[in-house]
């Protein structure tokens, strides 16, 4: 099946030999070939160029892209889509004046979900999670990853590895699985935080390597949550199951987080609200990808990700999501971007390089995603007629896709 987009106002994020992340100044650049054709053959991109080279080519469809932009799809590599119910309580105690630890503390936050999900069968958390997987996708997002976290026992996280393994298998959005058990600790653990590591290392990471249901390891490495030491107890079984490491680091704290990450091999550190000079350094010349949250930011009123110091020292970065119950009840990439330009002074191209082959990078997929490359997966968000691809961003709040192709097909 071969699909012909045709007088593409602008075809962003070309990228004609595939690259697999941009740091620093190279994120100020996004190729684009302006009044261009793009060729879909099944699943895959099989060429573009611009109008006036367009050869004869045999189609079973052609679209008429005038006046529009077509660019990859988003990346989100930092979610936890799969939950039961909602927490608009907290949010509520939270306009009242309450924080988010004190929330925590008095018993919501991360163990009020897992008591929610705990008595949720898998079969509602399946379709409570598709909803919010189709209207992520509607919203332009073609690939994800969805971390565990919010069931805190053996058979409740394995419930939701369940839950995304089934989505991997019914959706065309590509998923990756992370597996969080340490994202905060049990109630029956109270005062035994390093027995449950030793369950999660011991009992758990060897259950769900074996029934394949995780592709990386998380842990929340944060003051009140996990300590430096556990999150490279975790990180070290994960590698002996061949899992990497995605962590939560430096959200209110930095208590070194960062540093265990990269001599840990973690493929990303995520949130980063608050870092140090030696955060900054420490990341340099590592493989491991900063992800910056800034919906999270936005919800909780917390500072945003220092975007400026991070790329400006030459480092890279991604954008992501969180999507969650508690600190970012929403999936929205669009808004991603804008308040990666609006709060974090992230130029629009930065927050597409940031949204997409960065961000494919954090998930482990940059090459086969996140950039329009002959052979790469043709996952496309094609919008309206708008004037510039800086009207994205910059009209916030806004929705102004018009369909979504993922594996070359539109989804709506
Ligand atoms: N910070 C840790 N985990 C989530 C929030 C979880 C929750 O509040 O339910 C996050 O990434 O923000
Ligand atoms: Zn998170």
């Amino acid at each position: 099946m071969k699909t012909l987009i045709t007088n593409i106002k602008e075809l962003l994020q070309v990228r004609h030999t595939s690259i697999d992340k941009l740091q620093g100044q190279e994120m100020k650049d996004l190729p684009s070939i302006k009044n261009a054709w793009l060729l879909l053959h099944d699943d895959l991109i099989e060429d573009f160029g611009t109008m006036d080279s367009l050869p004869f080519l045999e189609a079973d469809s052609t679209i008429d892209a005038t006046g529009k932009i077509i660019l990859p799809s988003w990346v989100d590599s930092h979610t936890h889509l799969v939950y039961a119910g909602n927490r608009e309580q907290e949010f509520v105690d939270r306009i009242h004046g309450l924080t988010y630890e004190e929330i925590a503390n008095k018993g919501g936050g991360i163990v009020n979900s897992a008591q929610k999900l705990q008595a949720t069968d898998e079969e509602s958390l399946y379709q409570q999670t598709l909803t919010r997987l189709k209207e992520v996708m509607r919203l332009g997002t073609g690939a994800i990853e969805i971390k565990s976290g919010y069931g805190l026992t053996l058979d409740a996280e394995l419930k939701m590895l369940r839950v995304i393994k089934r989505l991997k298998q019914d959706s065309p959005i590509h998923i990756k699985a992370t597996f969080l058990g340490a994202h905060a600790l049990p109630k029956a653990y109270k005062d035994r935080r390093v027995e449950y590591i030793d369950e999660i290392v011991n009992v758990m990471i060897p259950k769900i390597a074996e029934e394949q249901l995780a592709d990386y390891v998380d842990v929340f490495c944060e003051k009140g949550y996990f300590t430096v030491e556990d999150s490279v107890r975790i990180m070290e079984a994960g590698k002996k199951y061949n899992l990497p490491a995605k962590i939560h680091v430096n959200q209110f704290n930095s208590i070194g987080g960062i540093k265990a990450g990269v001599e840990n091999s973690a493929l990303s550190v995520d949130h980063l609200e608050v870092m140090t000079p030696e955060d900054i350094e420490v990341l340099k010349g590592s493989d491991t990808m900063p992800v910056a949250l800034p919906s999270c930011s936005l919800f909780l009123s917390i500072p945003y990700t220092p975007a400026r110091e991070i790329i400006d020292a030459g480092l890279p970065l991604a954008l992501a999501t969180d999507y969650n119950p508690g600190s970012t009840p929403s999936g929205n990439m669009n808004l991603v971007v804008s308040l990666a330009c609006i709060k974090m002074r992230m130029t629009p191209e930065e927050a597409i390089n940031a949204a997409t082959i960065n961000a494919a990078y954090a998930m482990g997929i940059s090459k086969t995603h996140g950039s329009i490359t002959k052979g790469k997966k043709a996952n496309l968000i094609l919008t309206e007629s708008i004037p510039s691809y800086g009207f994205l961003p910059y009209s916030f709040g806004s929705n102004h896709i018009e369909s979504v192709f993922l594996e070359g097909k539109p989804i709506n």
